[in-house]
């Protein structure tokens, strides 16, 4: 007898929704469009893990969303300027308004540049500041582009205390790559850090993208880590394919172009 392909896509469908990070991060969102996202975040297949909105939404959401559903906010977004009172201006943002979850972008130009030093004592304060709130390191892979460099980001951000590293802000040309969740998962397997997660963004618009994502984190983190406390997927076009796979249609989306 054959595996059904249609049972391994709603299993993934299911981790996927499950592992959501409902995300809106236009320019000219409003407030109206923050409503609909909440709606949408609570599926009739059960809740997403969280939203993901601009640090001026956050109130909002979570005022509009039952506990079991977190509330992430960007900092330092999307640029990823080495801006420290910057970053720490929105993490306080997102602190006070009652955020649970800050994704903060990695100063990477100045990575780029060498400034590791910098860029480590970024990352060192904002996790400082961010606490208690799960932090989310974007390390902006596609910027990086070399498995070397997405490796020193990524333990870069492990060291100063990340609890997901993320590949992507979604703003630039390439996001989350399976090549770039390979080295991430390696680094994050290799820090021996049990609890820490990865976060796979930017141009994830299938379930068939996401269940690549979830056979690499089971490979090497495990199946253990198929939850939203070690990964998650960013994504504001995800939910409508998951939504057709667990409703028995085909799949609507084609995958990543990446
Ligand atoms: O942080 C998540 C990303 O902004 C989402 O990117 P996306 O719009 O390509 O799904």
């Amino acid at each position: 007898m054959t595996a059904d392909p249609n049972v391994d896509m709603r299993d993934a469908a299911r981790t996927a929704l499950a592992c959501l990070d409902l995300t809106s991060l236009n320019d000219a969102d409003t407030a109206a469009d923050i409503d609909a996202l909440c709606r949408r975040a609570q599926t009739s297949h059960g809740p997403v893990a969280a939203v993901c909105v601009w640090a001026r939404f956050v109130a909002q959401a979570r005022a509009a969303l039952p506990p079991a559903i977190k509330v992430a906010a960007v900092a330092n977004f999307p640029g990823g300027a080495l801006d420290l009172q910057h970053a720490l201006a929105d993490v306080a943002e997102i602190a006070q308004a009652g955020g649970d979850e800050v994704d903060v972008v990695l100063p990477w130009r100045a990575l780029l540049a060498g400034q590791v030093i910098e860029v480590a004592e970024f990352l060192s304060e904002v996790r400082f500041a961010s606490r208690p709130l799960t932090l989310k390191v974007i390390i902006e892979s596609g910027e990086l582009a070399t498995a070397e460099r997405i490796a020193e980001a990524t333990r870069l951000a492990l060291a100063a205390g990340a609890d997901f590293v993320k590949t992507s802000t979604g703003k630039t040309k390439i996001g989350a790559t399976p090549a770039a969740a390979a080295t991430m998962l390696k680094e994050i397997a290799a820090s021996g850090l049990s609890a820490a997660g990865f976060k796979a963004s930017g141009g994830v618009r299938s379930v068939a993208d996401a269940a690549g994502y979830i056979a690499q984190t089971e490979a090497v983190l495990g199946a253990a880590a198929l939850n939203p406390q070690r990964l998650r997927f960013g994504a504001s076009g995800l939910l409508t394919d998951i939504e057709s796979v667990l409703s028995g249609a085909e799949s609507v989306a084609t995958t990543s172009a990446y």
